[in-house]
């Protein structure tokens, strides 16, 4: 087997490297232009990164091999996941790694702002002392405004109370609950920019978050007001914030972040003592690197060996906790989507997913990702994984309406009934594994039965009577195919019947044709599972 090969295209800590090494060869090469990353990411199955490379829609449509992309930290939106997912590339990140570092940058420039340091630390080194250039203001009793309280927005909420700041915080997605036990009141955007002596801002950047501050919001807030942004660039729009401190409408901005970076020309650039600006060094330190270093390189070799990561970005709720106690249930769904898939036959419209017994009570998500990967094998084979299935159903308009139904109680652990609409109409299987987790076919076509899955099945319809098993045993033996197991499930004596025969060989060319024309059966179909 040859060696998988990662590509480390921005610093990493070394420990990172080395737990890569452990299972692929380690390229890095760092400050690639774009189109020299097109160029050579064929070759690997794996990148990780950092801020500093941009994973376009080009470069992962290059990356033709990869099977996970690992970001060193929290933000991912230098890579274009939507087409990350559609070509089935896992993308992770370090969601905790860096959240004091973070924090605490974020902390470090509210006061640096408030205290002037950077400029009076220029100016000791130049020789002077200006003891009176370098008044400065007291956070204490001030009130800060927290736009984002998930990780870093609560750790930075915390220390600044700790420092006697009373917090307002906006957060469309956490709890009253969890504001309060944070010591924050909950308040709405306006009334944050309106009163707030600080603001720091914690949000990813999104549609909805993109130039939230901007000319207009600018002008709501107070002259005195002092902005801190070490979340992402384009949160602020940074022409309006420059001309805002230029003319006294705020009294100054701390800026760990751009629109564009490395920052070059920019109005931030020539403003005073008011303006402090880092490069994008929220995450570094090297706590936080040596954290997302092994977090993410854990994960790429985790993928690599092919279990699953612990914080995929694009399979939500597929962590290893949850595939180790679904493990058995997602392989069920997928052999039974992939039955029913063959069954229903090529242009499927619907799937129908009843989660049964015990099962109905657990969350559904991974388990219909589980049946449409099964669903969709047959045309995408090894192309659908756990990242793709849901979105390559979707574009298929493969409609998935799910049902519980916690009242069946035929097998202690649940069961799953899957029905499908396609090209040869509608056909459903139900499944459920037994004491030892082995699988079990329960029922086909609403027929009572009970067969293993097998790598070549034969399914017929037919009315139960006498000679039809001998016909079929015959038929087969004429082209050698070995039957291993057969079985008739009937709801009544003489009458509508399935039979299940698993196979040793597969089913020649034609034969099916042949099946169907036997008296009796109505119906043939075929099932490959590997
Ligand atoms: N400067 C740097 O080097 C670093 C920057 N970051 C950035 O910091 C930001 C926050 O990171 P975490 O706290 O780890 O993420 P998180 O996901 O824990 O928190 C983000 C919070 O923003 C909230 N949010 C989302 N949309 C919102 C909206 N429209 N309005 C208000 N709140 C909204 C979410 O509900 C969530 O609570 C991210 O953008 C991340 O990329 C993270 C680490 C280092
Ligand atoms: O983790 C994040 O979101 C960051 O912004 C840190 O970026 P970096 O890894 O330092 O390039």
């Amino acid at each position: 087997m040859t060696m998988a090969k990662v590509l480390v295209s921005d610093p990493i800590d070394q420990v990172g490297i080395d737990i890569l090494s452990q299972v692929a060869q380690v390229d890095v090469k760092t400050g690639l232009p774009v189109e020299e990353l097109v160029k050579i990411i064929g070759e690997y199955d794996a990148l990780m990164l950092r801020s500093g490379t941009k994973v376009t829609q080009e470069v992962i449509e290059a990356g033709t091999h990869l099977k996970i992309i690992g970001r060193a930290g929290v933000g991912v939106d230098n890579i274009d996941v939507p087409a990350a997912t559609r070509q089935g590339i896992v993308v992770v990140n370090s969601p905790e790694g860096n959240t004091i570092a973070a924090a605490e940058h974020a902390l470090a420039m509210m006061l640096s702002l408030s205290r002037q340091i950077p400029d009076a630390n220029q100016s000791v080194k130049a020789g002077k002392w200006e003891r009176k250039r370098f008044v400065g203001a007291e956070v204490y009793k001030k009130t800060l405004g927290v736009v984002g309280l998930g990780k870093i927005g609560a750790h930075v909420a915390t220390v600044a109370r700790a420092m006697g700041m009373k917090i307002l915080a906006y957060d469309p997605f956490i709890s009253t609950e969890r504001a309060e036990q944070l010591g924050c009141r909950l308040v709405d955007l306006d009334l944050l920019f309106r009163e707030a002596d600080y603001i720091t801002l914690h949000v990813p950047k999104t549609p909805e978050t993109a130039n939230l501050i901007n000319s207009e919001t600018l002008a709501k807030m107070k002259p005195t007001v002092r902005i801190v942004n070490c979340a992402r660039g384009g949160i602020i729009d940074e022409a309006a914030i420059a001309e805002a401190v230029k003319a006294g409408k705020i009294a100054g901005a701390a800026l760990d972040v751009f629109a564009n970076e490395p920052l070059g020309e920019s109005p931030l650039t020539e403003l005073g003592t008011n303006v402090v600006l880092t490069p994008h060094l929220g995450a570094s330190t090297a706590e936080a690197q040596v954290n997302v270093a092994i977090d993410v390189a854990e994960q790429i070799r985790d993928v690599l060996l092919g279990l699953p990561a612990r914080s995929a970005v694009n399979i939500p709720g597929l962590n290893p906790d949850v595939m180790e106690k679904l493990r058995p249930y997602l392989q069920l769904a997928e052999t039974l989507g992939n039955m029913v898939g063959q069954l229903a036959g090529g242009r499927i419209e619907q799937l129908n997913i009843s989660l049964q017994g015990e099962l109905a009570t657990k969350d559904s998500q991974p388990l219909i990702v589980g049946a449409l990967k099964g669903l969709l094998s047959q045309a995408l084979r090894e192309r659908v994984n756990y990242v793709n299935a849901s979105i390559e159903a979707k574009e298929r308009g493969i409609r998935v309406i799910e049902t519980r139904d916690s009242s069946v109680k035929d097998y202690s652990g649940g069961s799953i009934h899957l029905e499908a609409q396609g090209s040869n109409g509608k056909h459903s299987v139900t499944g459920a594994l037994l004491g030892d987790g082995e699988i079990r076919i329960t029922d086909l076509d609403e027929f009572p039965i009970n067969v293993p899955p097998s790598g070549y099945m034969l399914f017929t319809l037919h009315q139960d009577m006498p000679g039809i098993i001998g016909k079929i045993g015959s038929l087969l033996g004429s082209y050698n195919v070995n039957i291993a197991s057969m079985q008739v499930g009937r709801k009544i004596v003489r009458g509508d019947a399935v039979m299940v025969l698993s196979l040793d060989d597969p089913l020649p060319e034609g034969i099916l044709g042949e099946v169907i024309k036997i008296a009796g059966i109505t119906d043939a179909y075929t099932v490959k599972l590997s």
